[in-house]
This record gives structure tokens, sequence and C-alpha cells, in this order.
């Protein structure tokens, strides 16, 4: 695009900054609470909650206490929710068997949304990391993340995840071919408008360690996820791995963390035009949170500014912590 202008004075840019009505006419993108998935923790008990330290204003929820908060934010405009299980110690194993029983927290908490508000979308997360004893999003094999038969447990997953009522199933393993075995599996188990989002560009980040304590997955880790998470140098990579999702079966995708990986955003819409997501990751909402707190930013007015970044970088909607935050603000 090669906009034409008059030299100076004929053209002011500043005439179309001068009031707040002008701003408002010629505003290029707007963020909505309908742009907003919500991402939950799922925590075992009744009727309890408990604050993650190192996100402030976030919790872990029982069951019911999602269920609840998820009418109330849906009755706020959020259309959907996304699950992470905060899963017992007990209930971890080398084989990580809980991650497709049908009665496993995510599956729980899912038919729970369903019956209390049967119009709200509901997310869930496809990867073995809440459930494995090494913390990895894949079993480990002689000090390997191995691809294929992780892909398989992986399946089993998100089919017990598609009959528990998921609307969108997310992947956000970052194995080789998990989409088009999860497409696979859905459309032979009758599942075939079950949508995949997947995490198609995940890079292996410094900003997710705020959700490892909330998922509990902190102590477990050991050594990274670079064999399988991107480099974040790279960005071609991105686009091949988006192309790649996207042949197998993705209905939309995503690019994670969110703020530092606008530049892919952007490449991602540019290249393909499918629906394309961004995650606002922990770390992001922790950085934001922590200096608020110190009196050191506006918290409200940068929360506001870094979701309509999503927007103006091509990203159709935003996973973000804030999503409660800021559908009580625009409310
Ligand atoms: N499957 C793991 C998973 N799913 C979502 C997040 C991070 C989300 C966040 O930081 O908010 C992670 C962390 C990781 O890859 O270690």
């Amino acid at each position: 695009m090669q906009p034409i202008q008059a030299p100076f004075p004929a053209t002011r840019l500043r005439r179309t900054r001068k009031s707040g009505a002008i701003r408002d006419l010629v505003q290029e993108n707007v963020f909505t609470v309908k742009d907003l998935i919500w991402p939950v923790f799922v925590c075992e008990g009744e009727n309890h909650e408990e604050p993650v330290p190192s996100m402030p204003g976030v919790f872990r929820r029982s069951v019911d206490r999602v269920a609840e908060a998820a009418r109330e934010v849906f009755d706020l405009g959020i259309p959907a929710i996304c699950l992470f299980p905060y899963t017992p110690g007990d209930k971890r194993s080398a084989d990580a068997s809980e991650a497709w029983n049908p009665e496993n927290l995510s599956n729980r908490a899912t038919r729970a949304i369903k019956a209390a508000v049967p119009e709200m979308l509901v997310m869930t997360d496809v990867a073995l990391d809440p459930y494995s004893d090494t913390g990895q999003d894949g079993f480990v094999i002689d000090g390997e993340i191995v691809n294929d038969l992780t892909v398989e447990a992986l399946v089993k997953q998100a089919v017990s995840q598609a009959e528990a009522g998921a609307d969108i199933i997310g992947p956000s393993d970052m194995m080789d071919s998990r989409i088009g075995a999860i497409r696979a599996a859905l459309e032979a188990g009758g599942h075939q408008n079950v949508m995949i989002l997947s995490y198609a560009a995940k890079y292996a980040s410094a900003f997710y360690g705020p959700f490892r304590d909330a998922v509990g997955a902190s102590g477990a880790l050991k050594g990274d996820k670079k064999t399988y998470q991107m480099d974040p140098g790279n960005s071609d990579e991105a686009v091949r791995l988006v192309a790649r999702d996207l042949s197998e079966g993705a209905d939309m995708v995503m690019v994670k963390p969110g703020m530092p990986y606008l530049d892919i955003c952007r490449r991602v819409k540019d290249s393909f035009g499918v629906p394309t997501f961004a995650y606002q990751v922990s770390g992001e909402y922790a950085m934001i949170q922590a200096a608020a707190q110190n009196g050191w930013i506006d918290g409200e007015k940068a929360m506001v500014e870094s979701l309509m970044a999503f927007k103006r970088a091509g990203c159709d909607g935003v996973l973000s912590y804030f999503a409660p935050a800021f559908a009580r603000l625009a409310g």
C-alpha cells in the first residue's frame, strides 16, 4: 500500500487525531470481548478456589467453581473457555494414561460447563505434560521425546475430550503429524464437527514459567522443550508448520507466545488468511500484573493496549488470562 499525501501543510496528519470522536471514527482495528478465549486452571475438590502466586488475579478452581465462572464470563460476552488441569501427583505416571481417562479433571470440567452453559465453546488442551511424570509433552525414551508413540496417546486424549463434549481441540504438544492423526480419529469416531485449533507455531519460551507453576509441572520438568517447540530465532519455520497443520486438517491456528511474536501473527495471517489466534501466555500476563502492582504501569491501560496489538497484527482472537478483567472493563 502506498498512501498518497500532499506536502505539509495541506496534509496535517494530526487533524484526524484531534478529538475522541474523530479518533473513534478513523480507528482501524477493534478488540472486543467476542475475540477472547479464557484459559482456566482446574483442580480437584469442591467449592474450592486457590490463587496462583505467580499470576496475580488467576485461580485454580474446582470443577463446580469452573462451571460457575464459565456462566459468569459467558454472561459478560466471552464466547469460549480453555481448560488446563492441575493433575494431582498420584495421577501422573510414565504412561500418562490419566490423559484419556473419561473421568479426568478436564473431561469432568467440560461436562460441567456444557451442562451449565451449553452455548459456551469449550476448548481443551492436548499434550501429556499435565499427566506425565517428566513434565514433558510426550513420552521420554532413553532421553528422547519420542514422536510417533506420543501421537498415539494424543489421539486417545483428543477423542476422550471430544466424547466429553469439547468443541475445540487444542493440540499444544508440537509433535509431528498429530493434527492429521487426531482429525482422522475424530472423523472415525463421529466427531466430524469438532474443531481443531492447532498450536502450530509454538516457541520454546521462557514466558511459560508461571503456567508451569499453575499446572504443577515446574517441579517435574527436567531439561527443556527445544526438540519439539520452536527456536525463537525462526520465522520461515513458523510458516512451514502452519502450512503443515492446515494441510492435515486444522480449522484454526495459533501463534504462542503472543506479544514477542506479533511479527509471526502478521506473517501467518497474510500467508494463509485462516482464523489466526495468539496466546498471550502466563509470563506476559505476569509481567503486566507485576509492573501494575508496583505502580510502574497502569495495568488496565496496558491490558487493553496489549490486546489491541493482537488485532493490529492480524489475529482474529486471543487466549488471555485477562479475559474476565477485559470483559468487566468493557461491559
Ligand atoms: N502443553 C503445555 C502447555 N500448554 C500451554 C502452555 C503455556 C501457557 C502459558 O504459559 O500461559 C504450556 C506450557 C509449555 O509448553 O511448557
